[in-house]
């Protein structure tokens, strides 16, 4: 536990494990719902493993490691988008997810019917969210966009939106899944900016493969390969391993490929 963090722990995690099902067939599928009980027709895919995890209140952790190794999947078992496989997971307080509310969006609505829905489905109530409509939409920054349809939106236009959500519902814990790599550099600073006010009080956790920005926003790290925590404690300490391990696989690549 980091000196400027509470001793309550908002996020636990025992043994955590989440596998997904993968099917050699489409018709697997089908079989599975019909005949799972008595047989398996899939595979488990094994995308995190025996994840045990304290966040203390306050905490602000960046989230590192290589593609595919379990990163978001994390993120989406500590808010509820998906359901662990095995192990225990407690969170306590309101958790607003940036890019999980983005991919929640109606895309046949327009922003302002978007935010009245994620606002709700946040937890604020309809007077709330017309009370902070316009400093959400000011926030967003997309405009006359904000009376069209979502999938006219760009990526990064969606992303501003559910931002400007999350910024607004006093959530407890933040979730910033690689949110800010979609938006453009005067929206980025915004973010990390707000980001930066909102860790003052709250809790963040958040995904980057920028270690500038871990290193700024964040007072512990925690580096994730294949699916297990690798390491985890002062960022600094974290991402120079983590650069150290990248560095050497690079350098046998590269001997195997002058060796051929
Ligand atoms: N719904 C799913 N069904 C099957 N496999 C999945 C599903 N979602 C993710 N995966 C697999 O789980 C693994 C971990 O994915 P995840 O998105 O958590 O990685 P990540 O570390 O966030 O990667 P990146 O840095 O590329 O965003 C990957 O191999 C991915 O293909």
């Amino acid at each position: 536990m980091s000196s400027s963090t509470s001793s309550e722990v908002v996020v636990r995690t025992r043994h955590l494990g989440k596998a997904y099902q993968l099917y050699a067939h489409r018709s697997d599928w089908l079989k599975q719902v019909m005949f799972g009980t008595w047989k398996t027709y899939y595979k488990p895919f094994w995308v995190l493993r025996d994840i045990d995890l304290d966040v203390y209140r306050g905490d602000s952790i960046g989230i590192l490691g290589r593609n595919g190794c379990g990163k978001s999947t994390l993120l989406q078992v500590i808010c509820g988008m998906t359901l662990p496989s095995n192990g225990e997971l407690r969170v306590t307080g309101r958790v607003a997810p940036v890019l999980a509310l983005g991919a929640t969006f109606d895309a046949e609505l327009s922003g302002r019917e978007n935010i009245m829905i994620g606002g709700a489905v946040m937890g604020l109530s309809r007077s709330e969210v017309l009370e902070k409509f316009d400093s959400m939409a000011e926030f967003a920054g997309i405009g006359d966009y904000m009376e069209q349809p979502v999938k006219h939106y760009s990526m990064g236009m969606r992303t501003r939106l559910a931002f400007a959500i999350c910024a607004h519902v006093e959530a407890e814990i933040l979730v910033v899944d690689e949110a800010l790599a979609v938006g453009d550099a005067a929206f980025q600073r915004k973010c990390l900016d707000w980001i930066d006010s909102f860790r003052r009080k709250g809790t963040l956790l958040f995904v980057s493969h920028s270690p500038a920005e871990v290193r700024r926003l964040c007072n512990r790290a925690i580096w994730i390969e294949d699916g297990r925590i690798r390491s985890q404690g002062e960022p600094s300490v974290v991402i120079r391993a983590y650069h150290r391990a990248m560095a050497m696989e690079k350098d046998d690549i590269h001997r195997f490929s002058v060796s051929e």
